[in-house]
Parts: C-alpha cells; sequence; structure tokens
C-alpha cells in the first residue's frame, strides 16, 4: 500500500516512522510518502489561506496550493506504477471511521490523506478531485482539532495493522474489538498474563482451566458484559438470544 499525505505540518507525521507503521514501511509493505502544501505556494509568505467568501470567523485553505500538491503527488505515485488512489479527507463532518471502515480501506493499493486546518479546504478541490477518484470524508470522532493530522495518524494506524504481515499473529485482529464476525459489534473484553499472582490479585480460574470451549465462552460473556456496560448501543446490534442477561453481570 502507498500512502501519501499533504500538509502543512509534515513533522506531524514523523510518527508514521516508528512501531507498526515504521515496520511496515522498513519491511516494504507499506509506502509512505509525507508532502509539505507549502512547496507549492509562490508568494513571500507561503500563503495557504483566505477569509472565507461569505464572511464568518476563521481562515480557509486556497484551492491552489492544494491542487498543485495533489497533482504532484497523483504524478508521483503513478511514475511509481501506483494506481486508484483514494482521497481520504479527516473531517468533523465527515462519515464515522470504523473498524468495518479500516478493513475497507486496508484493501485499497493506495491512500491520499488530506488532512486540513482552519475552516477546512475550499470545497471545490474536494470536488475537482471527485470526478476522478473516489473520496471518503471520515471523521474520527465527534469533535474537532486543530488540524486533521491526528486523525491520519490514527486511521494510518489502524489501517496499517490490517495489512498483511504486519502484525506477527494474523489471527491478533480476529478477536479485536469490533472486527468483523463474531466481534463486529462487541468490545474486547479484559485480558491477563504473568505473574498468576500481583498484589493479592489473581487470575480468573476458567483461564488457567485449559478448557479451550470454557474459555471462549467467558471471553464471549465478558465482552458482551464490557460492550452492555460502556457501549449499550452496540448491544441490540449482537445477534439475538447470544445475550443472558446474566453475562451484564461483570
Ligand atoms: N474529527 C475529525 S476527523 C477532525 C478533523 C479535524 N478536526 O476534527
Amino acid at each position: 500500500m502507498r500512502l501519501d499525505v499533504v500538509t502543512i505540518f509534515p513533522e506531524y507525521l514523523e510518527p508514521l516512522n516508528v512501531s507498526l507503521v515504521g515496520k511496515a514501511r522498513a519491511r516494504g509493505v507499506l509506502d509512505v510518502h509525507v508532502h509539505d502544501l507549502r512547496q507549492w505556494t509562490y508568494d513571500r509568505h507561503n500563503t495557504v489561506d483566505d477569509t472565507p467568501y461569505g464572511g464568518g470567523p476563521g481562515m480557509v485553505m486556497k484551492t491552489e496550493p492544494w491542487g498543485d500538491a495533489l497533482d504532484a503527488s497523483l504524478a508521483d505515485g503513478y511514475e511509481a506504477g501506483a494506481h486508484s488512489p483514494v482521497l481520504v479527507v479527516p473531517t468533523p463532518s465527515g462519515r464515522p471511521f470504523t473498524q468495518e471502515l479500516a478493513v475497507e480501506l486496508s484493501a485499497e493499493p493506495w491512500l491520499l490523506f488530506t488532512p486540513a486546518r482552519y475552516e477546512g479546504i475550499d470545497r471545490r478541490v474536494i470536488d475537482e478531485y471527485a470526478t476522478r477518484m473516489r473520496v471518503v470524508e471520515v471523521s474520527i470522532g465527534d469533535y474537532v482539532l486543530a488540524g486533521g493530522e491526528a486523525a491520519v495518524l490514527v486511521i494510518t494506524e489502524a489501517v496499517a495493522r490490517l495489512l498483511p504481515g504486519v502484525l506477527g499473529n494474523a489471527e491478533s485482529h480476529r478477536d479485536d474489538s469490533f472486527a468483523p464476525g463474531a466481534m463486529a459489534n462487541l468490545l474486547e473484553g479484559p485480558v491477563y498474563t504473568k505473574p498468576p499472582e500481583w498484589r493479592g490479585r489473581s487470575i480468573p480460574d476458567v483461564l488457567l482451566s485449559g478448557h479451550h470451549g470454557k474459555i471462549a465462552r467467558w471471553r464471549r460473556d465478558q465482552a458482551f458484559a464490557r460492550t452492555a456496560l460502556n457501549r449499550p448501543d452496540l448491544i441490540e446490534r449482537c445477534e439475538a438470544g447470544a445475550f443472558d442477561k446474566k453475562d451484564r453481570e461483570i
């Protein structure tokens, strides 16, 4: 997968050099290109924004730098043999970013991120590129950030870990919260590791039983209970009959 990010804060994307995403890049699973939007400004102040038409507070990011930057990023990708990019626009007014969307994006060969600052990007930029590629406007939550770069980090991490060969154990994300399948609308339950006793706190006996069926059932019960506690809005989406009242007790 190729990732391009156009931003006025390239240094904000430094975390894409470390940990899981950094290792995926080092192994060639992920090919990340960060572009400084100000490279496509031609005035002495490297201006990327201007006042909004219609008035109102704040500033709007200008069309010309974005158009030149996106054209250059696309040309670079096509030259490198990439094709069918998806324009990913982090915005509070986008569709919710979910595990399902992360899975969907992880199947794409090329993601082109446009994290905005100020009040956002002149709408004509998105409309222009929507004539050439799929555009996904996405929100990582119902809150407003100073810019979309943090959302790029979140989305990239969630997508990269789903790419083949990135997680050590390919089974790891099968039991993730929200993972497609049995966990689709469930939160992960509690996890434990050695030592067996810590400050007078021991491990649930079932996890030491070696009985895989009972362990699986306990884990699912814990997931249901945790979901009922923290995300009751999800609980009714679980398959009917798979949830007994007793499971609500943690
Ligand atoms: N909630 C999101 S994705 C966002 C982007 C910029 N501000 O908030």
